[in-house]
């Protein structure tokens, strides 16, 4: 006989405890230690040594949590209640090396390995880029390659920066190269801003990716982009990776290499939201640098982008 699933725990209670009273994890869930078993996990990785401009990112985790402290327990815009549907948790951080990136990389991929024992969907709050890397070195262990739907300003499938070639402008360059995406339904969306040369777009569609541009999203609407995307996913396993630098520095000003003539952040929750019968298999939201923000503006986008991709992952457990 199968036990019986044991109610989740929930938030805190905001009627009972004042939102901003206690310390925070992401949407004042409970941390993994405190619950029996997990069906989400939100972990942080404070990591941003692989970053080329402004730096800063290493503090991203703790200023989403510190930002999640207003989001309340049903989502109407999927109809669903995440907290009540899935056990979600609050992984806490990865602590990793600061001094050397490729040790960094190996300690998150075995790190994402341990936890997703514990807890089969993931979602990572950054850190910079360089993290979804290890990410999907993880997750293709258990799902073969994957779709990458990449929302950000960059390519990021560069080849290397002084002879580095893991960095936060590299990760998906490296992740093609080693066969972990599917390079028939990967794609970029809201891609903008000056590039080295033309060449970049030519290697980036060889490496696997279509380009879905901001100035397409304003050109064609929200609602035609998410056909195309849909169109490009298919049924295939989905790994999300949210730069946040996506969303137009008015948006999100927080974050290392800001471009402007980006999404506002309606329109990314709009898309993260059209994916909830896709099917997702962990996703990541990163690049949010505190020291750059301004009343919070980064960190709540961000919070409620992690909401939106934690919503779509509880709402897997009923089905
Ligand atoms: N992944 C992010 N956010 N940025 C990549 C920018 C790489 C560059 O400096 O050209
Ligand atoms: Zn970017
Ligand atoms: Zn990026």
């Amino acid at each position: 006989m199968t036990e019986p699933t044991p109610t989740p725990v929930g938030p805190v209670d905001a009627s009972v405890v004042p939102r901003y009273a206690g310390i925070a994890t992401f949407a004042r869930l409970p941390r993994i230690e405190d619950v029996p078993r997990a069906d989400v996990a939100v972990v942080g990785i404070p990591f941003d040594t692989g970053v080329s401009y402004r730096p800063g990112a290493r503090f991203g985790p703790s200023h989403v949590r510190e930002a999640s402290r207003l989001l309340r327990p049903y989502n109407p815009a999927q109809d669903v209640s995440p907290f009540a549907v899935a056990q979600v948790v609050d992984a806490g951080d990865i602590p990793v090396n600061p001094f050397a990136i490729d040790e960094a990389v190996g300690e998150v991929e075995r790190a994402a390995d341990a936890l997703a024992e514990r807890a089969p969907r993931i979602v990572t709050i950054g850190g910079d880029h360089t993290i979804a890397l290890p990410l999907l070195r993880s997750v293709t262990k258990r799902h073969g390659p994957v779709a990458v739907l990449h929302f950000d300003a960059h390519l990021d499938t560069w080849d290397t920066y002084f002879g580095a070639p893991v960095t936060h402008g590299t990760p998906f360059r490296r992740a093609s190269e080693e066969g972990l995406i599917d390079l028939t339904a990967s794609c970029h969306v809201g891609t903008r801003g000056p590039l080295y040369s033309k060449q970049d777009l030519v290697d980036d569609e060889r490496l696997g990716f279509q380009v879905l541009s901001s100035e397409l999203v304003e050109q064609e609407g929200v609602a035609s982009v998410i056909e195309r995307m849909r169109a490009r996913l298919g049924d295939r396993p989905v790994y999300v990776s949210i730069d946040i630098d996506v969303l137009d520095p008015a948006h999100a000003p927080g974050t290392g290499t800001p471009e402007a003539g980006g999404l506002t952040s309606r329109e990314l929750l709009r898309m993260v939201r059209a994916l909830s019968d896709l099917h997702v298999v962990g996703a990541d939201v990163v690049e949010v640098s505190p020291a750059y923000d301004h009343a919070q503006l980064t960190g709540i986008a961000a919070s409620h982008v992690v909401y939106e991709l934690v919503t779509l992952l509880a709402a897997q457990v009923g089905r």
